[in-house]
């Protein structure tokens, strides 16, 4: 059985925090210039990054950066941190390179790109790194999910998707029913300012159909068939997603986390 450990359905992480200092060093994570690492002065208040928490009003809802390019997921996440009734403002990546996904792990992964943008912006990061591990592939394409068709990005997102679908469906062309397990799973950071840290994981097990099916979600949603349903992923309402999905899991326990991380 090549998926995920069943404890990732709980949460895995362990908070550590690590003297000021003693983390990534600037460039290592991307190639930002000291110019660009000011990017992030449009979300703060009169403190900057380093000065500790922004200056907002007591009862604003605390603003957390989604360490993110990908719009679906910044749109499932608003969603699941609302219904988990956090007070966090949910803001967008500022523009700028792509910190490179060099993890061999999507808990490794989701922690570059969460300190990269507690960096970049001096708030408060979280960050979503997640894929599809299949049964048959051995687990693959796993870390690799975003880029398994070769197209880089490019290529639109709606293309590689479909370009991904597409090359996993061929690969698992002649595997029977039984052998199309596959569970999607999602790693969820949180990273502060102050290099508070923690990482959360989330699954959702199912089987991959022959046929895509279904509009809505993004990714591979249409080729996966979570257990216990008789709609595709892409065919469940957004609410039946996040009930069940990797990402509502994950992020459903990082909501207590930035609760006490945050103290809100
Ligand atoms: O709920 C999902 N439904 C369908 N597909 C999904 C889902 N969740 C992740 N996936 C797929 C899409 C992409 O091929 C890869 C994520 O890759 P991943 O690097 O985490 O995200 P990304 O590059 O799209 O955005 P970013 O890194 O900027 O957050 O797994
Ligand atoms: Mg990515």
């Amino acid at each position: 059985m090549t998926r995920p450990p069943d404890e990732w359905a709980v949460v895995s992480g362990s908070t550590h925090r690590e003297p000021a200092g003693s983390g990534p060093g600037e460039g290592e994570l991307g190639e930002r210039g000291p110019g660009e690492s000011r990017l992030g002065e449009s979300y703060l208040g009169e403190g900057g990054p380093g000065e500790g928490r922004p200056v907002e009003s007591r009862d604003a809802p605390r603003r957390v950066v989604l360490a993110s390019r990908n719009d679906a997921k910044l749109v499932e996440l608003r969603r699941i941190l609302a219904v988990a009734g956090l007070a966090v403002e949910l803001v967008a990546l500022p523009d700028g390179p792509d910190v490179p996904e060099t993890g061999a792990t999507f808990a490794e992964n989701a922690l570059i790109k969460a300190r990269d943008a507690a960096r970049v912006t001096g708030l408060p990061a979280v960050a979503d790194d997640s894929g599809l591990a299949v049964d048959a592939l051995g687990g693959m394409p796993g870390v690799l999910s975003a880029r398994w068709s070769g197209l880089l990005p490019g290529a639109g997102r709606a293309e590689r998707d479909a370009a991904n679908n597409a090359l996993v469906l061929a690969q698992l062309a002649d595997v029977p029913e039984e052998r199309r397990g596959a569970a999607f799973v999602c790693a969820a950071a949180v990273v502060t300012p102050d290099g508070a840290e923690q990482v959360v994981h989330g699954q959702m097990c199912g089987r991959l159909v022959r046929v895509p099916r279904g509009d809505g979600g993004f990714g591979y949603d249409p080729l996966f068939l979570p257990d216990g349903q008789n709609r595709t992923s892409a065919e469940l309402s957004p609410a039946e997603k996040d009930a069940i999905s990797h990402r509502g899991r994950a992020f459903g326990q990082l909501a207590g986390v930035l609760r006490e991380l945050l103290a809100i």
